[in-house]
C-alpha cells in the first residue's frame, strides 16, 4: 500500500544551533582608573576578553555581543527581579530548592544592605548616598575606548539594558534576537562577575541557554564575591566556568598534523621547534589520513577560495601558534587538514554567498523571522548571515581529526635510551647551572655505568628540548618496579588536602612534603595559595622517587607539592612557577603517574607595543602530553619566559585513549631555598628578609600589606618575562606565610562547658575556625571584613544563631518561638552555672573539672539537687518529643542541620527549645547533661530528657564537642 507522505530526509529542515559572547558592561565606570566601580581584576581580563572577542568573530563561532548598562531607575533586589551577589563571606553552596533559583534568604533587611552596596549600582533606594554610575550619556557609561575600537560596527551587535540582568523581564529584545539566530549557547563574561554577569547568567539558564562563564574575562573587584558567583551560577543553573584558552582552543582553527618525529608515540606528540624544519618524506609514523577521495579533493576556504587538502605527507608547523593580535586570520593558513563533512553543501562557493543553503538547514521562514527580529533590535545589529552546517561541525571533525593524526600507532624512537643510573647528558646550551650539592644525597657520576636491569621497552628516553630548549619530557623515567604500584600507593600513603585559593577550593587533592631536618626546620614555597596544608616528612614512595629522579637533575630537591587530579575536570590554571624561594638554576621537577594529562606551555604576553610599525607579537604554545612515569624537567629560563597549565580535559571517557582515563598524580620536586623553624614561626633564606637562620624573623600570617605586595609580585612574575627584575621584586624578601582569607578564631577558656557549646554550636552550624593564639576568656573572632568579636560562651552563641544559623531569621519566627529559644538558652546558661558551682563546693565534677570521685552521700545530695533543677528540663524534652511525634505523622521528617549526618537517619531530631534544627539552647545544654551522666549516671536524667539527651548525642557534632577542640 503506497504511504500517504513519503518523508524525504534530505528535505527536513536541519536547524543548526548557534553560539554567542555576551560580554557585559565594559563601560569606562568599570575599567578606567577614575571610574565609579573600577575593575582591577582579574589582571589582563581585558585583554584577553578582546583577544577572545577578536577570534570569536572571526572563527565563525557565532556572534559578539556587547551589552552595556545604563541607569535608568531604581532597581530594587526584593522579589523576583534581578539577582546579585553583595556577600563578602564564604556564601555556602545551597540546595537549590526553586527552579527559578531564586537564593533562599533576602529578607528586607538583605534587601536593604545589599541595595545600599556600592556595587550594586542600579539599585538607589530613597536617601541613599551613592555616586551615580553609568548615567546615561556620561563618560563612565561609555564603552572604554578600547572597547569601542572592538566593536565591529555592523557585525557585531550592541544592547542597552537597565537591569542588571540582560535578559530581565521588560529587556526581550535580547531574547528575541538570539532567538531569531538559533543561539542556544551562551559564553559570558565582562563585568562584574557578582553583579551583571551573574544577573545574567542566572536569567540565561531560566531562558534554557546552555551558558558557560570564560572565568579569566570576568572582571571583579572583590575575589570573594566573584567565586561565590561562579559558586553560586554552577549550583543553580548547572553553567561551567571555563578559561579562555579553552575556548579559544575549541574555535580555534585545527591543528595542524604533527610531522613524523621517529619519535616513541609518546614523545611523538610533543610539541616541539620544528616549524619548517621537516622532510615531507612519507614516514610510516605519519598518522592515518582519511581516506575518502571526497575528502582530499579541493575544498573552499570559508573565503570561498579554493584551497588544496594537503599533501598526504605535507611538512606542517608543529608548534601551535596564535598571534597575539592582528588582521583576520584566513581560516586555512593553519588549517591543513580541514575535512568537509558534506562535500555537497560547499562545493567551491563561501557559505556567505549562498542564502538557499541557509534556507535549507534552517528552513527560509525561520531564517526570514530571523531577519525580522533582528531588525527590531537596538545598537549596529546586523542581519543575519547564513552560515554553512560546515562551520558548526568544524570542531567536532577535527577532534577526530586531532586524535587520528596526533596518535600514531606506531613509531620508532631514535632517542637513545638513557641507562638507568645514568645521569642524563645534558646536550641543550642554556640547561641550567648545576648547582653544587649542599646535601649528603649522593649523584652518580655522569659517565656511571647502566644499570644491568633495564630493557628497552622499559629504559627512559629523553625527548628533544622544548620551550626555551632547557625544558625535556622523559618517558620510563622511574625503574619499572617503582613505577608498578606507585600511583596507588601514593593515593594511600599520601595524606590529602584541599587547598583554598581566593577563598575556594583549588580544583585538586594536594600535599606537601619536605626535608624536614633534626631540628626541625624545613624549606618552604609560597606561591598564591591562602592556605596550604602542612609540610610533612617525604613518605616512603615520594622519598623513593625523588632518589630516583634527582639522578635526571644532577642536583637535589628537598620539597615536593603533589597533586591529585581526580579525574578530567582537576586541573591547574596557567602560571609559572613562583621562584621567590626555589633556588637559582635548578630544574623544577614534575613526574606524573596515571592518566595522561597534557602540560600546556605558552609564551607569556609579549610587552606592549611601542610602534604600530611592529608586527604583532605571536604568542607560541607547545603541547606536552606527560604519560604515566614521565618527568617533565622543566629549567628555569622556561619558567620565566613561558607559562604552564595543566587544563580541564572534559572530554567523555569514550572520546579518551585508554591512557587518557582516569585520575593523575603528579609530583612536583623543587629545590627550595627558603626556611622555617620547626615552630613555623620564624623564617629566614633566599625569599625571607632575613637571609642566614642566625637573624631569621616572625613570620607576617593573614592579609597584610606585606601579603599583597607578595600577591603583587607573583602576579608580576607571571606576567612578565625575562623582563622580571627579580632582585627588585624578590630581592628584600617577604615574611608572609598565610595570606588570603583570614580564619575564624577560637579561643577557648577554662570553663570547659562553655568551649564544649562552642564547639558544638561551631560544627552543627558547619563554621570552620582556627584555635586562637591567645588564650584567655572564651572567645569568637570572625572572619568578615570588620573581625566581629564575641566574648564568653553566651554570646558567641548568641553571635554564631544570628549570624549563621536559624536566628538570622528571626523574622520569619512566631514571637512565642523566638521568646522561646531566648528563653531556653538562658535557662541552660544558668543550669551551666549552677552545675559549675555544685563542682566547686561538692567536687562531683561539675564542669568536667572533676573526676566524680566523691562520696555516695554526696553524690545523693547531688542527685537531689538536680532533680529540682532538670524538672522544668524534663517537661521540656517531653514537649519537644510530643511535637515531634505528631509532625512526624504528619510531615517528612526535616532535613538535618549543617554539621548533622546522621540525625535525619538515626536520631528522633527533636530540640529543647523546639523547632526542627538545633538552638543556641541545645549546644548550651547538652554538655551539661553530659557532663552530669559522667558524673551521676544516666539515671540523673528523667525519661524524656534522657531520650532527648541520647538522641543529640548520635549527632556528628557531638564527638567533635566532646574530643579535645579540634580546628576546622
Ligand atoms: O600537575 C602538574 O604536572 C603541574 C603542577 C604545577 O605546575 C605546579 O604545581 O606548579
Ligand atoms: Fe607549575
Amino acid at each position: 500500500m503506497p504511504s500517504t507522505f513519503t518523508i524525504t530526509p534530505s528535505m527536513i529542515p536541519v536547524v543548526q544551533t548557534r553560539k554567542a559572547l555576551l560580554i557585559l558592561d565594559l563601560q569606562n565606570d568599570f575599567l578606567s582608573a577614575d571610574g565609579v566601580l573600577q575593575t582591577d581584576e582579574p589582571e589582563g581580563c581585558l585583554a584577553r576578553t578582546l583577544e577572545l572577542a577578536k577570534a570569536f568573530r572571526d572563527s565563525g563561532a557565532g556572534d559578539v555581543i556587547w551589552v552595556r548598562s545604563e541607569f535608568e531607575c531604581h532597581r530594587s533586589l526584593a522579589g523576583d527581579g534581578d539577582q546579585i551577589i553583595t556577600a563578602d563571606g564564604f556564601l555556602r553552596p545551597h540546595r537549590a530548592t526553586s527552579t527559578r533559583g531564586r537564593q533562599p534568604t533576602s529578607s528586607a533587611h538583605d534587601t536593604g544592605l545589599m541595595e545600599a552596596d556600592e556595587e550594586a549600582f542600579l539599585s538607589i533606594p530613597a536617601g541613599a548616598d551613592k555616586t551615580p554610575c553609568v548615567r546615561k550619556g556620561t563618560r563612565g557609561a561609555a564603552f572604554a575606548p578600547a572597547v569601542q575600537a572592538a566593536v565591529v560596527a555592523g557585525r557585531d551587535i550592541v544592547v542597552t539594558k537597565s537591569h542588571y540582568s540582560a535578559f530581565a523581564s521588560g529587556q526581550q529584545q535580547l531574547v528575541q534576537l538570539l532567538r531569531g539566530r538559533f543561539v542556544t549557547q551562551l559564553y559570558v563574561c565582562g563585568a562584574l562577575t557578582n553583579i551583571s554577569i551573574y544577573a545574567t547568567a542566572l536569567d540565561a539558564g531560566r531562558h534554557g541557554y546552555e551558558t558557560t562563564l570564560v572565568e579569566d574575562c570576568c572582571a571583579y573587584r572583590r575575589g570573594m564575591r566573584h567565586l561565590n558567583a561562579l559558586r553560586q551560577l554552577n549550583q543553580l543553573t548547572g553553567s561551567e566556568a571555563i578559561h579562555s584558552d579553552s575556548l579559544l582552543d575549541a574555535i580555534r582553527p585545527p591543528a595542524a598534523p604533527s610531522r613524523p618525529t621517529g619519535l616513541s608515540p609518546c614523545l611523538a606528540k610533543l610539541g616541539m621547534d620544528m616549524v619548517g624544519s621537516g622532510s615531507p618524506e612519507a614516514s610510516p609514523a605519519a598518522g592515518p589520513r582519511s581516506t575518502s577521495t571526497k575528502r582530499a579533493s579541493p575544498q573552499p576556504d570559508r573565503g570561498g577560495r579554493k584551497r588544496l587538502a594537503p599533501p598526504r605527507h605535507a611538512p606542517v608547523p608543529v608548534e601551535q601558534t596564535r598571534p597575539e593580535v592582528g588582521p583576520a586570520r584566513p581560516s586555512n593558513d593553519t588549517a591543513p587538514l580541514e575535512i568537509d563533512p558534506e562535500p555537497s553543501l560547499s562545493d567551491g562557493e563561501s557559505p556567505e554567498k549562498r542564502p538557499e543553503e541557509a534556507q535549507r538547514t534552517a528552513g527560509a521562514a525561520t531564517a526570514e523571522r530571523g531577519e525580522l527580529l533582528l531588525a527590531s533590535a537596538k545598537g549596529p545589529a546586523q542581519a543575519p548571515r547564513a552560515r554553512s552546517t560546515k562551520t558548526e561541525q568544524q570542531p567536532r571533525i577535527r577532534n577526530q581529526i586531532r586524535q587520528r593524526v596526533l596518535r600514531p600507532s606506531s613509531a620508532k624512537t631514535p632517542e637513545t635510551p638513557i641507562p638507568r643510573a645514568a645521569k642524563p647528558t645534558r646536550t641543550q646550551s642554556n640547561a641550567p647551572m648545576h648547582t653544587p650539592s649542599t646535601t649528603a644525597q649522593p649523584h652518580p657520576e655522569p659517565d656511571s655505568p647502566p644499570s644491568m636491569a633495564t630493557n628497552d621497552a622499559a629504559a627512559p628516553v629523553c625527548s628533544a628540548p622544548l620551550c626555551e630548549g632547557d625544558t625535556t619530557v622523559i618517558t620510563n623515567v622511574l625503574t619499572p618496579g617503582l613505577a608498578a604500584g606507585a600511583f596507588e600507593r601514593l593515593l594511600d600513603e599520601v595524606s590529602w588536602a584541599g587547598m583554598s585559593h581566593m577563598g575556594g577550593e583549588v580544583p585538586r587533592r594536594i600535599a606537601v612534603q619536605g626535608a624536614i631536618a633534626d631540628d626541625g626546620s624545613m624549606p618552604v614555597y609560597r606561591h598564591p595559595a591562602d592556605e596550604s596544608p602542612p609540610l610533612l616528612p617525604f613518605s616512603p614512595t615520594v622519598l623513593q622517587i625523588k632518589e630516583e629522579i634527582e639522578t635526571h637533575l644532577g642536583h637535589p630537591v628537598n620539597h615536593v607539592l603533589i597533586q591529585h587530579y581526580r579525574s578530567g575536570s582537576d586541573y591547574i590554571s596557567e602560571h609559572s612557577d613562583k621562584t621567590l624561594d626555589i633556588a637559582p638554576g635548578s630544574f623544577i621537577a614534575n613526574v606524573s603517574l596515571g592518566a595522561e594529562r597534557t602540560m600546556v606551555f605558552r609564551t607569556k604576553r609579549p610587552p606592549q607595543k611601542t610602534t604600530d610599525d611592529d608586527p604583532p607579537a605571536a604568542r607560541r604554545t607547545h603541547r606536552a602530553p606527560l604519560p604515566h612515569n614521565s618527568l617533565c624537567r622543566m629549567g628555569p629560563a622556561t619558567n620565566t619566559r613561558w607559562l604552564h597549565a595543566i587544563r580541564p580535559d572534559r572530554r567523555a571517557a569514550r572520546d579518551k585513549t585508554p591512557p587518557e582515563q582516569g585520575a593523575r598524580v603528579s609530583l612536583t620536586f623543587r629545590r627550595i631555598a627558603t626556611f622555617l623553624d620547626a615552630g613555623q614561626s620564624r623564617i629566614w633564606g633566599q625569599g625571607a628578609t632575613a637571609k642566614t637562620r642566625a637573624r631569621a624573623r616572625p613570620v607576617v600570617n593573614g592579609q597584610t600589606d606585606d601579603a599583597v605586595a607578595m600577591l603583587r609580585a607573583f602576579g608580576r612574575e607571571n606576567h612578565t618575562g625575562s623582563g622580571f627584575d627579580w632582585a627588585r621584586e624578590y630581592g628584600p624578601g617577604f615574611d608572609v606565610l598565610h595570606m588570603g582569607v583570614p580564619k575564624r578564631f577560637c579561643a577557648g577558656s577554662a570553663d570547659a562547658l562553655g568551649n564544649a557549646a562552642v564547639v558544638l554550636a561551631l560544627a552543627e552550624l558547619g563554621v570552620g575556625w582556627a584555635r586562637g593564639s591567645v588564650d584567655g576568656p572564651g572567645r569568637f573572632e570572625d572572619n568578615d571584613v570588620g573581625r566581629a568579636v564575641a566574648h564568653g560562651a553566651g554570646a558567641v552563641l548568641r553571635y554564631l544563631d544570628a549570624v549563621y544559623g536559624p536566628g538570622r531569621r528571626y523574622d520569619q519566627m512566631l514571637p512565642r518561638e523566638v521568646a522561646r529559644r531566648f528563653a531556653r538558652l538562658q535557662q541552660a546558661l544558668d543550669l551551666r552555672g549552677e552545675w559549675r558551682r555544685v563542682g566547686e563546693v561538692g567536687a562531683v565534677g561539675g564542669g568536667g573539672g572533676g573526676d566524680g570521685a566523691s562520696t555516695e552521700s554526696e553524690t545523693a545530695a547531688v542527685r537531689q539537687l538536680l532533680a529540682t533543677a532538670l524538672a522544668d528540663w524534663e517537661g521540656y524534652a517531653r514537649d519537644a518529643a510530643a511535637a515531634v511525634a505528631v509532625s512526624a505523622s504528619t510531615e517528612p521528617a526535616p532535613a538535618p542541620a549543617a554539621g548533622d549526618t546522621t540525625a535525619a537517619t538515626s536520631a528522633p531530631g527533636f530540640y529543647i527549645a523546639g523547632g526542627s534544627q538545633p538552638s543556641p539552647a541545645d549546644f548550651a545544654l547538652w554538655p551539661v547533661l553530659h557532663d552530669m551522666v559522667r558524673v551521676c549516671g544516666d539515671g540523673v536524667l528523667g525519661a524524656h530528657l534522657g531520650q532527648y539527651y541520647a538522641a543529640f548525642k548520635q549527632r556528628s557534632s557531638v564527638a567533635k564537642a566532646l574530643g579535645p577542640p579540634t580546628e576546622e
